[in-house]
């Protein structure tokens, strides 16, 4: 039986991840759940199908209404006041990194944003396996996340880092040449510049491959998921950020692959499912039985692979660019994308803005003497988070 604490559990992983649970209640406990309060019903309805011993919660006002929904939860389903205990309840903007802390198996970060950074790091200090959706957290915290994990104390979720992770199990550290993470292409697949200037929040948000959060399906549209997936891999598997290559696979069925000395690459294919890198996270180093589908190979099937389009999505570059100058560089790109995805799903800029916007602050944070990897700390990462959101607000402001 493992116990796990879930962090963003009313998310899309979140949710996911509770129905790898749901029907395995003989191998998963959930000890706690945590979510920021922007649907109460939903993790009502998951306390009182779960019972959690302990619930973190973002925003302290919603726990009234919180505890009323619980009591109108279990009536619903006709139980007396016997049949269900409240769970303990941690409130605030610290409620997560508090549950992070608790003792179980894994903890499971699906937290979006830079908001993940303080609940994996209490994670790792604890010895607890950290099975990580949230790759902010690893990108912005870089060195400061890797050196605090023992080897294998992170395992990851996100699909393309679950490829890797099963495909290096084909051979040694030393025959691995070169990592190769495959990107959808997003919405936006072969269009030029010019066609992107016109585009909406809507036209974004439709992915070809993957139903995700609001934030990840925008970063898919530009390719700022893949360039924080560069990092993310380069960080995970020690890799440099030179021996990461990306290619275009528009059906999302190869997750990613690793080629190795002799000129062998191995892939890690299934169609798109996170039930199966959530499966394997929750039971690493073993698989899951039955997580997800496998391949169809009763029907005709294509898959294509193209080169990047570096000139119309520069996002890829720009990650790759801050990851090199390293330190607190990671953390500028994410916040300033996160700022930046924010005001274009207001309709405050346009598409094409989310990319000017971060490069602008990526070059005025390096020009102005950036903290380098060396001397990074948790507060100068928190520093050049609030720094490249405010100055993403600037920028955004003078395009208005
Ligand atoms: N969705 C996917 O398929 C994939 C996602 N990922 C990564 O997983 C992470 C989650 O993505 P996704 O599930 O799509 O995101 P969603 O937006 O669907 O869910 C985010 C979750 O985080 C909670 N949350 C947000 N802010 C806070 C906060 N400050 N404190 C505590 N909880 C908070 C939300 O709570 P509430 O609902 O109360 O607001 C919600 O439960 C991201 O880092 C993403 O990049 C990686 C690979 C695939
Ligand atoms: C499911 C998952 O892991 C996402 O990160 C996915 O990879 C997004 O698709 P893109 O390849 O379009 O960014
Ligand atoms: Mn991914």
């Amino acid at each position: 039986m493992r116990t796990i604490v879930l962090l963003g559990s009313t998310g899309s992983i979140g949710t996911q991840t509770l129905d790898v649970i749901r029907d395995r209640r003989d191998q998963f406990r959930v000890v706690g759940l945590g979510a920021s309060g922007g649907n109460l019903e939903l993790l009502a309805a998951q306390i009182v199908e779960f019972q959690p011993e302990t619930v973190a919660l973002a925003r302290p006002a919603a726990a009234n209404q919180l505890q009323g929904l619980l009591y109108a939860e279990a009536d619903k389903r006709g139980w007396n006041a016997g049949d269900f205990r409240l769970p303990k309840l941690l409130l605030g903007p610290d409620a997560a990194t508090e549950l992070a802390a608790a003792d179980v198996d894994v903890v499971l970060n699906a937290i979006t944003g830079a908001a993940g950074l303080l609940p994996t790091l209490a994670t790792l200090a604890k010895g607890t396996t950290l099975a990580l959706a949230n790759k902010e957290s690893l990108v912005i915290g870089g060195r400061l996340v890797t050196s605090a994990a023992r080897p294998g104390q992170i395992v990851a979720v996100d699909s393309e880092h679950s490829a890797f992770a099963q495909a290096l199990r084909s051979g040694r550290a030393d025959e691995v040449r070169r990592l190769v993470l495959t990107a959808s292409g997003g919405p936006f697949r072969g269009r030029t510049r010019e066609d992107l200037a016109a585009v909406t929040p809507d036209d974004a948000m439709a992915h070809p491959t993957w139903a995700m959060g609001r934030v990840i399906t925008i970063n898919s549209s530009t390719l700022v998921n893949k360039g924080l997936e560069l990092l993310e891999a380069a960080l995970l598997y020690d890799v440099a950020l030179d021996d990461v290559v990306v290619t275009v696979h528009p059906q999302s069925i190869v997750h990613s692959m690793v080629e190795f000395h002799d000129g062998s690459t191995i892939a890690q294919a299934s169609p798109p499912d996170m039930r199966l890198p959530i499966g394997i996270a929750l039971t690493w180093p073993d698989r899951l039985a039955d997580a997800a589908r496998p391949c169809d190979w009763s029907t005709p099937a294509t898959w294509t692979f193209e080169p990047v389009d570096n000139d119309t999505f520069p996002a890829i570059e720009l990650a790759r660019s801050s990851g090199k100058a390293g330190g607190t560089a990671p953390a500028v790109y994410n916040a300033a994308n996160e700022a930046a995805v924010d005001a274009f799903c207001e309709g405050r800029i346009g598409f094409l803005a989310i990319t000017e916007i971060i490069s602008a602050c990526l070059d005025e944070h390096l020009a102005s003497g950036h903290v380098a990897d060396d001397n990074l700390t948790v507060e100068a990462v928190l520093a050049a988070d609030r720094w490249g959101r405010e100055r993403a607000a600037e920028l955004v402001e003078a395009r208005a």
